[in-house]
């Protein structure tokens, strides 16, 4: 038996869990208010931070990191690799440390799984980061050759959850096409055809709709306006898109628990904002189901905010029903499918891919 500690960090939370073999023996969410992670200036700043989240959970349980047989941390923002089970080593550690590809809390997992495997001298890996890039040639074009569109998403989460909305169709990942919406800190709306994301929106920079955390995509000749204003500097309005745009900046608030309760009791501005969030994410399902030409076997909620079914999940089947059947799977699956990453490479079914090697190849 494998016994498995997974750390996924989020942008507005730490999901820790305890696997043995396939089975949960412990889980636990840890959510953070955007006013507790505004302290740090820089995500590799919450680093201490998030590890006594997970030293907290360890002990409560009676565990220590010399129990277990590998730690799995969530992939952060590398280069663009392929999907699957990667040993985290040095190269992949310096990079996150210095944010070279971007900042994300995602980046921590590696870095935190990293610590315990040379402290305790364990295996650590990741499994599918955000960063897996499986974009057709079209999709990446911007309108602009200067820029260029890039495959940030909640890959790890998109890829389990179409896994379970294909056998609930009773047919294979491979064979159908969804459209699958993760809605957590960041959004994500992922066109997957035959078991590839050929388009997905940046989750993460400016390309989307707005989420409880960032801006999504903004009037551009605003933006450029307003960097020039001479009145802000680059981390102000890097942390006002980012970490303080979306919901944040509307409401003040990162919880979408706590604006439905100011709904129910009657606040119109919660209402409006929240209803606009939900419009723009259906928006995008539209674009996906352009991308796939209209032939979408399913469209599939999840994340944090598909647990809420008396707004969000209910103006989104209101909106893209007409697309395709929508099935719920609220929360998704992260921990289980970095455990089961991680599993399949202790019992020696996969092998672990090596991230400098997968980099050359795609140079
Ligand atoms: N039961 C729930 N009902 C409604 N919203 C929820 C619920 N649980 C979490 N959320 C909301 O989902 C968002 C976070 O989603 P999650 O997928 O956990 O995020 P992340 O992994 O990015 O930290 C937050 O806005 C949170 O308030
Ligand atoms: C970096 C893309 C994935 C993302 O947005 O994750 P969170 O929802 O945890 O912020």
């Amino acid at each position: 038996m494998y016994k498995i500690l997974v750390i996924n960090p989020g942008s507005t939370s730490t999901k820790l869990a305890i696997f043995n073999d396939e089975k949960l023996i412990s889980s636990e969410t840890i959510r953070y208010s955007a006013e507790e992670l505004s302290k740090f200036e820089r995500l590799i700043d919450q680093y201490e931070f998030r590890i006594k989240t997970i030293e907290e959970f360890l002990s409560k349980l009676g565990y220590h990191y010399e129990d277990f047989d590998a730690v799995v941390g969530r992939g952060g923002l590398v280069r663009p690799i392929p999907s699957g089970t990667y040993e985290v080593d040095e190269l992949m550690v310096e990079e996150l440390k210095q944010s070279k590809y971007g900042e994300h809390a995602s980046n921590l997992g590696a870095v935190i799984a990293y610590e315990i495997s040379k402290k305790y001298n364990i295996p650590a890996y990741i499994v599918d980061p955000v960063v897996v890039d499986e974009m057709q040639k079209v999709a990446k074009i911007s309108g602009h050759p200067l820029f260029e569109r890039k495959s940030i998403f909640h890959a790890l989460n998109q890829k389990a959850v179409a896994r379970k909305a294909a056998e609930r169709l009773g047919k294979k990942y491979e064979e159908i096409n969804l459209i699958v919406v993760h809605m957590g800190g960041g959004i994500s709306i992922g066109a997957h055809r035959n078991g590839k994301v050929i388009d997905v929106n940046n989750a993460l920079d400016g390309d989307g709709p707005f989420t409880p955390e960032r801006s999504g995509t903004l009037p551009l000749t605003q933006l450029v306006e307003m960097c020039f204003s001479g009145k802000y500097d680059y981390n102000f309005i890097r942390k006002r898109i980012k970490g303080n745009g979306g919901l944040v900046a509307y409401l003040g608030t990162n919880n979408a628990m706590e604006i439905q309760q100011r709904i129910n009791q009657g606040d119109k501005e919660a209402e409006l904002i929240y209803k606009a969030m939900g419009y723009q994410i259906a928006k995008w399902i539209g674009k996906m189901a352009a991308a796939l030409k209209s032939e979408v076997d399913a469209i599939v909620l999840t994340g944090g905010l598909a647990y809420d079914e008396k707004y969000m999940v209910r103006w989104l089947k209101e909106y893209v029903s007409f697309i395709a059947p929508v099935l719920v799977f609220p929360g998704g699956d992260e921990e289980k499918a970095l455990a089961m990453g991680a599993l399949r490479v202790l019992r020696g079914i996969e092998k672990a891919k090596i991230y400098k090697e997968e980099v050359q190849k795609s140079v």
